[in-house]
């Protein structure tokens, strides 16, 4: 199969923000640096086969675009630096303006996958920029903090969001990230399973803070998407739901 080359560049951003509302709180944010157009590949189907824009950087077979969506602070930023760069950033909360990407390169049973990754904002301001990129995502990660019982209350606002924003076929995966912080949780494991099991969608507790689970979500995602874009009959069916249930470390579900 032929291969082609992600480009170098770490990422981009769309801080849009000009064209929103003046902050509000007190919070600092991370204004992006480069619109995504100038690097990303364009929205659609899997890419097979076709030259990315840019040069330079890794080979690649397929590439699929992954979103990450939460409520602001449940660690979604932090979640793909850890998978990224395997490194946790602490220290003050710098909140995500518009969306960022990241992209990876991950290799899935001797297929080159490309995971073009969209951090979105949790901030509600930034609702608007978001919903734009929902109907391209082939992939999203929902995310809520252990230790924020408000952020686990609106994990159902946020699946009327997806429904409403995204392909009906995007593989949804539930996070419930933060659980080193064992003093503060509030959402027990069994809440994140039962609301999980009720939408039918796998689930893993996670932290960006020690690593545990991260690589696993991004893999088990990479090997679905690779799965229904290939379709090879001789391969055995990857299930995601015992995929993760098998190998999630701590807790699991489906
Ligand atoms: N203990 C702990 N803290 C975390 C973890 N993940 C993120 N944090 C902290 O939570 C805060 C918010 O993390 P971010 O990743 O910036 O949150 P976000 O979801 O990207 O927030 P927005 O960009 O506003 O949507 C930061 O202070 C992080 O250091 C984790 O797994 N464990
Ligand atoms: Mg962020």
């Amino acid at each position: 199969m032929s291969r082609k080359k992600t480009p170098k560049s770490k990422g981009g951003s769309v801080p849009a923000a000009s064209a929103l509302p003046a902050a509000n709180g007190p919070r600092q944010v991370r204004p992006g640096t480069a619109h995504p157009g100038s690097e990303a590949p364009p929205n659609g189907p899997p890419q097979f086969g076709r030259p990315s824009l840019g040069g330079g950087g890794d080979f690649y077979d397929v590439a699929f675009k992954v979103m990450l969506v939460g409520d602001s602070g449940v660690g979604k930023t932090c979640l793909l630096v850890r998978f990224k760069d395997g490194a946790f950033l602490a220290g003050t909360f710098i909140s995500t303006v518009g969306i960022d990407f990241r992209n990876k390169v991950l290799d899935v049973d001797g297929m080159k996958v490309k995971l073009q990754i969209w951090d979105t904002a949790g901030q509600e301001r930034f609702r608007s920029v978001t919903h734009a990129y929902y109907r391209d995502a082939h992939a999203l990660l929902l995310l809520y903090d252990v230790t924020n019982k408000a952020s686990f209350d609106n994990i159902q606002a946020w699946l009327s969001e997806i429904q409403e924003y995204a392909q009906h076929n995007a593989v949804l995966m539930l996070l419930g990230n933060k659980v080193d912080s064992a003093q503060e949780r509030v959402v027990k494991r069994e809440d994140g399973e039962k609301l999980a099991k009720e939408y039918g969608l796998p689930f893993m507790e996670t932290s960006a803070k020690s690593g545990l689970n991260v690589d696993l979500a991004f893999t088990a995602i990479a090997k679905e998407l690779k799965q229904r874009s290939t379709k090879a009959p001789s391969e055995p069916r990857f299930r995601l739901h015992d995929y993760v249930k098998r190998e999630g470390q701590g807790s699991s579900c489906c």
